[in-house]
């Protein structure tokens, strides 16, 4: 079967969660091996780095170095393997998060972040991103009726309209890659967004 390395990315609160349960499902009844994971984090090491990127304070280059050696084992032992065996892998954020978050959102270096990109997966890019987007300030109204904030969710308004934008950017960079899904709407509506996007790759 053919491997497939779909990531889900957007601001925190914008629903991706909701929507990987319900794409796993579909794609697991129409026979799919299905691999979910997510980062920062997917095995033991960059698990254990994820905690301490969530919940220690940090710069955003300490940040970034964290994030790509968690990556970097997270690639070698969960997603290479799983997509060499014709699996479909479904990852909740990936680098495109970085450029966003500690790229636009933080104000680091891109080009730091893109000769980490290339270091770390060697070429390796998801088949499809597809991006949630959605006003900041929705997103934190979902995220305040539903969680407690972690240190990233606890920043302002202005932080993750920056984030956006950093999406937004990495979007017009890559299109056949990324598809914008309008996370405003409803559940129904985005999930209907996604089941178009995977009918037109005849997925
Ligand atoms: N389209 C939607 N409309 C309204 N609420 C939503 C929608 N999608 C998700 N939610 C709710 O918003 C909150 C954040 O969604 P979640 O899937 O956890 O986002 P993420 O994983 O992107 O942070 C949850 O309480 C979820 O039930
Ligand atoms: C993958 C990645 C995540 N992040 C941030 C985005 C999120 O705020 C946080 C991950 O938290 P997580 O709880 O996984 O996100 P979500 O709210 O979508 O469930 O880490 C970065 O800053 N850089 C990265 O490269």
């Amino acid at each position: 079967m053919k491997s497939r390395f779909i990531t889900f990315e957007g601001i925190d609160g914008a629903g991706k969660s909701t929507h990987i349960a319900a794409l796993t499902e579909r794609l697991a009844q129409g026979g799919a091996a299905v691999v979910n994971t997510r980062e920062p984090g997917g095995t033991v090491l960059a698990e254990t780095l994820r905690g301490l990127f969530l919940h220690s304070g940090m710069d955003s280059l300490t940040e970034a170095l964290l994030v790509f050696a968690g990556r970097r084992d997270h690639l070698q032992r969960v997603i290479e393997p799983a997509l060499a065996a014709g699996q479909t892998v479904l990852c909740d954020r990936f680098t495109d998060a970085s450029f966003a978050y500690q790229g636009a959102g933080r104000g680091m270096d891109l080009s730091i972040l893109e000769t980490l990109e290339d270091w770390v997966q060697e070429g390796r890019q998801p088949d499809l991103t597809l991006w949630f987007d959605l006003p900041a300030l929705m997103a934190a109204q979902r995220r305040a009726a539903a969680r407690e904030a972690d240190r990233f969710e606890q920043q302002d308004l202005e932080f993750f309209e920056r984030v956006r934008g950093g999406y937004a950017e990495r979007a017009a960079a890559a299109p056949q890659r990324f598809a914008r899904i309008d996370a405003s709407l409803s559940v129904p509506e985005v999930a209907a967004q996604i089941a178009a996007v995977m009918e037109a790759r005849g997925w």
